[in-house]
C-alpha cells in the first residue's frame, strides 16, 4: 500500500520535475540573458567582493554588481536562500564555473556556498565579471525523492505503524486517557485546549485544522511544550523557512531547549541563536574549528600565490586534510548540540538524512510535527515523517494548496496534500477544528466561516467589532468606520491589459483605483505599513509596486500566494480581470480568494469588475456579502480624480499640452479625493451598490428609479429647450453623478466637469441640431455584448444597408441602432412595429467587414440620408457613440468617460490602449520624452524639482528608467500583435 504509494508519488515527482526543467530550459533557449534578469532568474555582470570558509567547509562568495560606486543595488530579482545557482563567467564564453546554494540575499548583494567542485577548488577573483543563473533545485528534488524510496522499501523502522494508519491499511488506534493538563498558556480558547489534549491523546495521528487567525500556530506551540514536558524529543518541521521561524520564536518564549537546522545566514535575527551555527560557536570546540577554518584559509590563499604546480599541489592536499578534520570536529560539536535540544526544528527538506540528522539513531524522536501541512507536498513530508511513531499535522486546506508547475501532475493528485487526503478519509475521528477566530472583524470573516469552514467560526469579543478608526491617531472618516467596501468598476471601461501570450493579467485603471483608496486611508492617518495591497497576479503586483513604491514605501504589495500566513490591519484587493467574455481564470479557485479575503483584520476593499468577476458563482456571493454587509462606491465616484480632463469629450482637449510623454500618463494625479462631507451626506450611499453591473438594457436597477426619472425629466425638458447648457448643482453625490453621466452619454450629450473638489459640478451641452436626438427610455449598457466575426451574422440588418458606407464602423452602427430601435419599441409601439418590419426584410443580408480602423465618423452622415426620421435620430446618436469607442483597432471600449486622448495622434483611446507605445505612437513618445528629460530633467511633470543642473550620472539613471520602460511597453505591444496573428 505504501510502496504502490511511494511509487506513485515518485511518478508525479518526476513528470513535475520534467515540466520545471522544460519550463527553465525554454526560458534559456528562448529567451535572452537581459530577459532572463528581468525575469528575476540571472544576475548579469557581478564582480566577487570577498570570500570566506563557511560551515562543513564551504566556500562563501559574495557577489554585488560590477559598478564603481559600492553602493549600486541589484536589479529585481526572485534568489532566496537555499536556491541553487550556476555561476558562469561573464567573459568569453561564459562557461560554468561552478554550482552552489544561495545561503543570503540582500538589496545589494547575495552570497552563495560552493561545494568543493570535482577537480579541486573553485577560485574566483575580484577583477572577472561573474553572472548568476538560478538552476532547477536538485536537492530538494533529491532529498524527497531519497525519502520516496526510503518509504517504499520502509521495514520495521519507528514510523512503521504510523504509515500503515497514513495509508488507510490501519484504522489509527483508540486514544489514551490523559489526565488533566497544566497549560503554559492558560489563555487557551475551548477549541485550542480541545485540540491540545486530543492531539496529546492520540496514538498514532492528529489533524488541527486552523482557519485563519485561530491560533493553530498557538496550539501547536502548546502541544510541543505539553509533549517536552512528558519528556519527549520533537522533530517540528513546517513546508517554509518563516512557518518554521515562526514557530522558533514563540517557543523560544518558553525557554524551550530548541535547535534550528538550516543556513544560519536566513534566518531572522533573534533566531539565529537557535541556530545550529550560533550553538556550534558558543561550544567547547568552537575555537578549535575556528581555528581550522582559519587554517584552511591562509593555505588557500597561500595556494593562489604560489609559483609552480608543485607547491600549489602541496597547499591543495594541506586543504583537504584540514577540511577532513573539520568535518570531523564539527560533526562531533553537532551531535552534542542535537541531543541536547528537545525540539529540533528544520524545513521538510532540511529535515532531510543527508543533513545534521544522520548523526543521530534512528528511532530518537518520539513525535513529528508538521505546521503548514496543507501548503506542502506530501512527498516532503515524508521526509520529517519516517523518524517517529507519531505525528501531528496542524494546517488549513481551505487555503492554497503547493504551488505545481505541472498542471498534469497536479490533477493527478501532486497538490492534493496528505492533511487533506488523510481528512478525506478518516474525517472528524481524526481532526480538531479551532473555532475562534482573532484577527478578523466579524463582517469580514462571516463570509469565509459560511462559505469555508461551515459556517463554524466565531470572532472573539476582543476583534468583532474593530475598525480602523479604533487605532491610534486614525480619524473617523468614511473609509475607516467600514470593515468591507467593494469598488466596482463595471460599466467603467476599465478593462484588463490583454497580454496575449503573458500568462499573467494586468489592470492599469485597478492600479489607479488602489491609490486613490490607499491615499484615503493614509489621508485618515491609517500608516501604509498597515496596509497591504494583495493582488492574484504578477503582472499586476508588479504595476502596482510601479506605481505606488515611491509614495509608500512601507506599504505591502504581494500576490495573493505570496501573503498567506499573513495579516495586514487594511487589506486592498484588486481582483483584475474585466473583461467581456466574464473570463476570471485562477481567480475562480476559491482557496486563493479566501486567502485573500481573510489576510484582513478591520478592513477589505475589493477593487473589481462586478460583471466580470461576479458571473462566477462563488465570487458573486462574496460580492453580494459586500453589498449586503459593507458600502458600494462605483469606480465614477472616483473618476474625476482618476481623469480629470476626461469628464468631458468633444472639444476641448486640455490635456494635449500637459502631457509629454508615456510615463506621465501612468503616473497617478495630484490625489482630490471627493470630499469626505459630501460623500458622508450622500442620502443614497446605500443606492450606490446599483451600480452599473445591475443596470440591463431594457431595465433599470431598482432603487435608481427615482432619481433617475428625476434627471431624466430634467434633461427631457432641456433637450426640447432651446438652451444650449444645462448645470447642475456642485452638491451632487457621486451617485447622482454618475446617473447623469449615464443619461448624457445616453443622450450623446456632452459632459463636461467644472471646477475643483468641492465646487466641481457638471453641465451637459447639447451642439447645434442634437436637440432633435430622441430620448432614450432607459439606460443602455455602456458597451455593446461582445460579438465575435461568427455569431455577427445573427444580428438583424438594418434597414437600408446598402446606404451604409464602407468601413468597420458601420457594423456597430448597424447594432447600436437595432439596439435603440427595440429599446423604443417599449415605449413606441408603432414605431417599433415599422422597425421590426424592416429589419425582417433585410434579415441576413450584411455581412461583416471588420476590417478597417474607421469607427464611422463618416458612416453617420452617409446612412442618414434615406432613413425615417426615427432612425436618422437613432443613427446620430449611434454614430456619436461610435465615435465615443477607443481608437484602436478593433477595440470597442467606451472612451466617453475614461479616454485619453494621446497628445500624439490626438485620437481618443481606452485605458488599455491609451499608451503611445500601445497603439503605435511609441516612437514619437520616445522622441518627445527625451526631449523633455533634456530640456527638464524630470521624467514626468511633477516627478520632483526641476535641477536644472542635474548631474550626469542621475540623468543617465533617469534615462535608463525610461528606455526600460519604453522597451517594456514594445514588448508588450510586439507579443500582443503575435498573439493576434495567431
Ligand atoms: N486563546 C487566545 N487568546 C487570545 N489571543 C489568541 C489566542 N489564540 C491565538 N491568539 C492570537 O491570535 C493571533 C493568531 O495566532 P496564531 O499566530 O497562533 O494563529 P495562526 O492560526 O497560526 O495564524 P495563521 O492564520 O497565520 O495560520 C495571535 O495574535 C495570537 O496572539
Ligand atoms: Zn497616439
Ligand atoms: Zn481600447
Amino acid at each position: 500500500m505504501a510502496a504502490e504509494a511511494a511509487e506513485r508519488q515518485l511518478e508525479l515527482l518526476r513528470e513535475e520535475r520534467e515540466a520545471e526543467i522544460a519550463e527553465r530550459r525554454a526560458w534559456q533557449e528562448s529567451v535572452s540573458l537581459k530577459e532572463l534578469q528581468r525575469r528575476g532568474v540571472c544576475l548579469l555582470k557581478l564582480q566577487a567582493a570577498n570570500q570566506r570558509t563557511g560551515l562543513y567547509g564551504r566556500l562563501l562568495v559574495t557577489f554585488q554588481p560590477r559598478k564603481h560606486d559600492s553602493d549600486a543595488e541589484l536589479p529585481y530579482n526572485s534568489f532566496g536562500p537555499g536556491d541553487i545557482v550556476g555561476l558562469y563567467d561573464s567573459a568569453g564564453q561564459g562557461d560554468l564555473l561552478s554550482t552552489g546554494i544561495v545561503t543570503r540575499v540582500t538589496s545589494k548583494a547575495v552570497t552563495v556556498a560552493f561545494e568543493e567542485s570535482r577537480d579541486g577548488m573553485l577560485s574566483v577573483d575580484h577583477e572577472s565579471s561573474y553572472r548568476l543563473l538560478k538552476l532547477t533545485n536538485d536537492i530538494t528534488y533529491n532529498r524527497i525523492k531519497k525519502a520516496l524510496n526510503a518509504l517504499k522499501h520502509y521495514h520495521g523502522g519507528p514510523a512503521s505503524h504510523l504509515i500503515d494508519v497514513l495509508f488507510f491499511s490501519l484504522d489509527p488506534s483508540p486514544s489514551s486517557e490523559t489526565k488533566p493538563l497544566k497549560l503554559y498558556n492558560d489563555s487557551l480558547d475551548a477549541s485550542q485546549r480541545e485540540a491540545v489534549s486530543f492531539s496529546l491523546a492520540q496514538k498514532e495521528l492528529a489533524i488541527i485544522h486552523g482557519p485563519p487567525g485561530t491560533g493553530k500556530t498557538t496550539t501547536v506551540v502548546e502541544i510541543i511544550l505539553q509533549a517536552v514536558q512528558q519528556g519527549q524529543k520533537v522533530l517540528c518541521c513546517a513546508p517554509s523557512n518563516v512557518a518554521v521561524d515562526n514557530l522558533v520564536e514563540r517557543l523560544a518564549g518558553y525557554k524551550a531547549r530548541i535547535l534550528r537546522l538550516g543556513h544560519p545566514a536566513r534566518l531572522l535575527e533573534p533566531i539565529q541563536q537557535h541556530s545550529l551555527d550560533a550553538v556550534l560557536a558558543r561550544s567547547d570546540s568552537a575555537q578549535i574549528v575556528a581555528d581550522v577554518r582559519k587554517d584552511i584559509d591562509q593555505a588557500f590563499a597561500k595556494s593562489k600565490k604560489a609559483q609552480d604546480k608543485g607547491e600549489r599541489g602541496h597547499f591543495l592536499s594541506e586543504i583537504k586534510a584540514l577540511r577532513k578534520e573539520l568535518k570531523e570536529r564539527e560533526e562531533t560539536a553537532m551531535t552534542v548540540a542535537l541531543t541536547h535540544a528537545s525540539v529540533v526544528l528544520a524545513t521538510n527538506t532540511g529535515a532531510s538524512s543527508d543533513g545534521p540528522l544522520k548523526l543521530l539513531p534512528e528511532n530518537y524522536f518520539d513525535l513529528v510535527v508538521i505546521d503548514e501541512c496543507a501548503q506542502a507536498l506530501e512527498a516532503s513530508c515524508w521526509i520529517p515523517l519516517l523518524k517517529a511513531p507519531k505525528c501531528i499535522l496542524a494546517g488549513d486546506h481551505k487555503q492554497l494548496p503547493p504551488t505545481i508547475i505541472s498542471h498534469k501532475a497536479a490533477t493527478k493528485g501532486l497538490s492534493l496534500s496528505l492533511m487533506e487526503r488523510v481528512i478525506k478519509r478518516y474525517g472528524e475521528k481524526v481532526v480538531k477544528m479551532l473555532t475562534v477566530q482573532y484577527r478578523m472583524h466579524e463582517a469580514i470573516m462571516q463570509w469565509a466561516s459560511s462559505e469555508m469552514y461551515d459556517g463554524r467560526l466565531s470572532a472573539h469579543p476582543s476583534v468583532a467589532q474593530h475598525l480602523l478608526k479604533d487605532l491610534p491617531g486614525i480619524t473617523c472618516t468614511e473609509e475607516t468606520t467600514i470593515p468591507l467596501l467593494l469598488i466596482d468598476t463595471a460599466g467603467c471601461g476599465l478593462f484588463e491589459l490583454e497580454v496575449e501570450d503573458e500568462q499573467s493579467k494586468g489592470n492599469p485603471g485597478e492600479v489607479q483605483l488602489a491609490g486613490l483608496h490607499i491615499q484615503a486611508l493614509v489621508d485618515a492617518g491609517v500608516k501604509a505599513q498597515d496596509i497591504a495591497v494583495v493582488a492574484p497576479y504578477n503582472l499586476q503586483v508588479d504595476m502596482l509596486r510601479e506605481h505606488l513604491c515611491h509614495k509608500y514605501p512601507e506599504l505591502e504589495i504581494k500576490s495573493v500566494d505570496g501573503f498567506q500566513g499573513r495579516e495586514k490591519e487594511a487589506v486592498i484587493l484588486s481582483f483584475v480581470r474585466s473583461n467581456r467574455k466574464g473570463e476570471v481564470g485562477f481567480l475562480a479557485e476559491d482557496r486563493r480568494i479566501n486567502v485573500a479575503v481573510t489576510r484582513a483584520r478591520r478592513h477589505v476593499a475589493i477593487i473589481c469588475d462586478s460583471r466580470t468577476v461576479g458571473s462566477q458563482a462563488f465570487l458573486g456571493r462574496l460580492l453580494e456579502h459586500f453589498r449586503q454587509h459593507g458600502q458600494v462606491h462605483t469606480a465614477f465616484e472616483y473618476l474625476n480624480d482618476l481623469v480629470p480632463e476626461n469628464y468631458s469629450h468633444g472639444g476641448e482637449q486640455q490635456q494635449s499640452t500637459k502631457a509629454p510623454a508615456a510615463p506621465s500618463t501612468k503616473q497617478q494625479p495630484a490625489p482630490r479625493r471627493k470630499p469626505k462631507a459630501a460623500a458622508k451626506a450622500a442620502p443614497q450611499k446605500q443606492e450606490a451598490r446599483c451600480s452599473p453591473s445591475t443596470s440591463r438594457p431594457g431595465g433599470e436597477s431598482p432603487g435608481t428609479k427615482g432619481d433617475t426619472n428625476k434627471f431624466k425629466a430634467e434633461l427631457e425638458a432641456f433637450l426640447q429647450s432651446d438652451k444650449t447648457q444645462l448645470d447642475f448643482p456642485s452638491s451632487l453625490s457621486p451617485h447622482d453623478r454618475m446617473l447623469i453621466h449615464h443619461l448624457a452619454e445616453e443622450h450623446g450629450l456632452q459632459h463636461i466637469s467644472t471646477g475643483e473638489g468641492r465646487d466641481r459640478y457638471i453641465s451637459i451641452r447639447k451642439e447645434l441640431g442634437q436637440a432633435v436626438v430622441a430620448p432614450a427610455a432607459t439606460p443602455s449598457e455602456q458597451q455593446p455584448a461582445p460579438q465575435t466575426q461568427d455569431s455577427s451574422g445573427e444580428v438583424p440588418a438594418p434597414t437600408k444597408p446598402e446606404e451604409i458606407s464602407e468601413g468597420s464602423g458601420k457594423v456597430d452602427l448597424k447594432r447600436l441602432h437595432l439596439e435603440r430601435v427595440q429599446r423604443e419599441k417599449a415605449r413606441r409601439e408603432e414605431m417599433a412595429r415599422k422597425a421590426q418590419e424592416s429589419s425582417v426584410s433585410t434579415r441576413g443580408s450584411s455581412r461583416k467587414k471588420d476590417k478597417s480602423e474607421c469607427k464611422g465618423k463618416a458612416a453617420a452622415k452617409t446612412t442618414a440620408d434615406g432613413a425615417s426620421e426615427e432612425d436618422i435620430d437613432a443613427l446620430i446618436s449611434a454614430a456619436i457613440k461610435a465615435d465615443n469607442t477607443c481608437g484602436f483597432p478593433h477595440c470597442k471600449a467606451s472612451v466617453t468617460t475614461l479616454g485619453q486622448i494621446c497628445p500624439h495622434c490626438n485620437r481618443r483611446y481606452c485605458f488599455s490602449h491609451h499608451i503611445p507605445e500601445v497603439h503605435s505612437c511609441g516612437d514619437k513618445a520616445k522622441a518627445h520624452a527625451r526631449q523633455w528629460i533634456s530640456r527638464e530633467g524630470v521624467l514626468y511633470p511633477g516627478s520632483g524639482p526641476k535641477d536644472k543642473s542635474l548631474d550626469p550620472t542621475k540623468r543617465a539613471h533617469l534615462q535608463r528608467r525610461l528606455d526600460k520602460k519604453l522597451s517594456d511597453l514594445t514588448n508588450q505591444r510586439k507579443s500582443k500583435k503575435k498573439g493576434k496573428e495567431k
